[in-house]
Formats: structure tokens, C-alpha cells, sequence
């Protein structure tokens, strides 16, 4: 079964997933066995890799090493074309449905087609839509665009809806890496009762609270990055 059929499959009994987040310009190398140990006695699912800018290219030794001391998928979440790397698993082939920068909606896209044609990597198509959380966040420096109002809700609906529509296979309901506002659970509620792909939420999450919420109100996949690099031992709070 590949990552997306297994993706749908939890969502079809209920069965919620997390990803932890590496960020390749954060995680000390040296650091991923032992930050491994921790990830391996949680909760989480899948392995996220990517940032919004990877300057000194570290992506590919990152995923390598951590390819060496975990079975857990690992899924390219990159911010742009330069942090592919076919010794992960899968990639979000993300476009930036709520802003209007062609850059970020198929300019990226289309770079990236070349280079993913010659790599086994499982691609899946994901409506990336960024909401507002609280801050200005890198992605919305690095992409120039602007993240749609958690009060705008029927807009983020219909974005959500429109990705659907034309095939994505993931919305992924984002408030940006270190959110000071998560992602409202009545908004991942009215998303996820008008669409019928699954929906991946991230940015800010710091409490079990916080993630058991979002999982409540309909996330199936929940993305954490920030509070592990500044604090391992929250992994204490998300054991199997
Ligand atoms: C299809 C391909 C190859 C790339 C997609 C390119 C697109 C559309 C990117 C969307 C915009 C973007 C810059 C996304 C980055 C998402 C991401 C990995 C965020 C992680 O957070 P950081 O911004 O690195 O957080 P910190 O500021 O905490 O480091
Ligand atoms: O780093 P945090 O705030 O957990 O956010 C995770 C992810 O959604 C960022 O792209
Ligand atoms: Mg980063």
C-alpha cells in the first residue's frame, strides 16, 4: 500500500495521524539518532522534511540520515524546487491556493516536474492554503502572499473546495511554523465537512490539548515542528 491509500485508509477508520517536522536548516545531525529514540515511542506517523528556504542545501544528507535510523515514511514538505531529493519516500506537491503569487501556484510546479519524473518519489498533490496565525510567518515572507483571515471562513471553504474540485488529493490548513493562533477548530470542522479528501492542519500546535483538538474537530493528519526543536521531551506526552 503506498503513503496516500494508507493516508486514506486511517482516515476511513478514524485513526489519526501525526508528522514531525524537520526542519534541515534546524535539526543537528548529530542529534537524529537519539531524536529518533523519541520519535519511535510516540504517536507520530510520518516524517516531514522540509523549510521555507534550506540555504545551505542541507536537505538531502538530513533525509539520508534520518532514512537510516527510521521505517516511518518519509515525505519532502518543501519550499521550493531546489529540496528534492529522491532518498525520501514521498512528496507534498504543494500549491499555494490562497495566495496569488504564479511563483508559488505553478511556476515552482513546473520546475519541479522535470526532476520529479526521474525520481521514485510518491507524488501527492496538496492545496497548501495558509490562514492567519497571529504572526507573520516565513512562508508568507519567502512566497509574498498574504494568509486568508480566520474570519474569511467561507473563503478558506471554497479555496479548500477548489483544490478539491480540481484534484488534489490534500488540503493542508496552514497557520504557519510557530503560530501564535492554531488553526480554529470550527474552521477544520466546516473544512472538513465540506470536502472528502483528507485534511492536514499545522503551525503553532504546542499542548496535547491543542493537537487532540484539532483531531476532534476533523484533522486527520496534524503536523508538529516548532515545540520538539525547542523542547524533546514533549515527546513524553505523545507516547504510543
Ligand atoms: C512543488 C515544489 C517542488 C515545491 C512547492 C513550492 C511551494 C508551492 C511552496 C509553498 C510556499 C512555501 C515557501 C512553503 C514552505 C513550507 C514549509 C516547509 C514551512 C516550514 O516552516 P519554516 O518556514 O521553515 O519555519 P521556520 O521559520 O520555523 O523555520
Ligand atoms: O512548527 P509548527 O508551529 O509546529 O508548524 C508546523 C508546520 O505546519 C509548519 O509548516
Ligand atoms: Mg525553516
Amino acid at each position: 500500500m503506498n503513503i496516500y491509500q494508507n493516508i486514506l485508509q486511517a482516515k476511513k477508520k478514524g485513526k489519526k495521524l501525526l508528522a514531525v517536522l524537520i526542519d534541515p536548516e534546524k535539526i543537528d545531525l548529530e542529534n537524529i539518532p537519539s531524536f529518533f529514540e523519541k520519535v519511535h515511542q510516540s504517536i507520530a506517523t510520518y516524517i516531514f522534511v522540509g523549510g521555507s528556504t534550506d540555504k545551505d542545501n542541507q536537505i538531502e544528507i538530513v533525509v539520508s540520515k534520518i532514512k537510516k535510523v527510521t521505517h516511518l515514511p518519509v515525505l519532502l514538505f518543501p519550499g521550493d524546487v531546489s529540496q528534492i531529493t529522491n532518498t525520501a519516500d514521498g512528496i507534498l506537491f504543494l500549491s499555494l491556493l490562497s495566495g496569488r503569487n504564479p511563483e508559488y501556484l505553478i511556476e515552482q510546479q513546473i520546475k519541479a516536474a522535470p526532476i520529479l519524473k526521474n525520481t521514485n518519489l510518491e507524488i501527492l498533490p496538496t492545496g497548501y492554503i495558509l490562514v492567519d496565525g497571529g504572526k507573520e510567518t516565513a512562508t508568507q515572507k519567502v512566497s509574498n502572499t498574504k494568509p486568508i483571515p480566520q474570519e474569511n471562513k467561507d473563503l478558506i471553504i471554497n479555496t479548500s473546495l477548489a483544490g478539491e474540485f480540481s484534484g488534489k488529493k490534500l488540503i493542508y490548513l496552514e497557520a504557519g511554523s510557530g503560530a501564535t493562533k492554531v488553526v480554529s477548530q470550527k474552521i477544520i470542522r466546516e473544512v472538513s465537512e465540506s470536502i472528502s479528501i483528507p485534511i492536514i492542519v499545522g503551525g503553532g500546535i504546542r499542548s496535547k490539548q491543542q493537537l487532540v483538538n484539532a483531531f476532534k474537530a476533523g484533522a486527520d493528519l496534524v503536523v508538529i515542528g516548532t515545540v520538539f526543536e525547542n523542547d524533546e521531551n514533549f515527546f513524553n506526552q505523545l507516547k504510543k
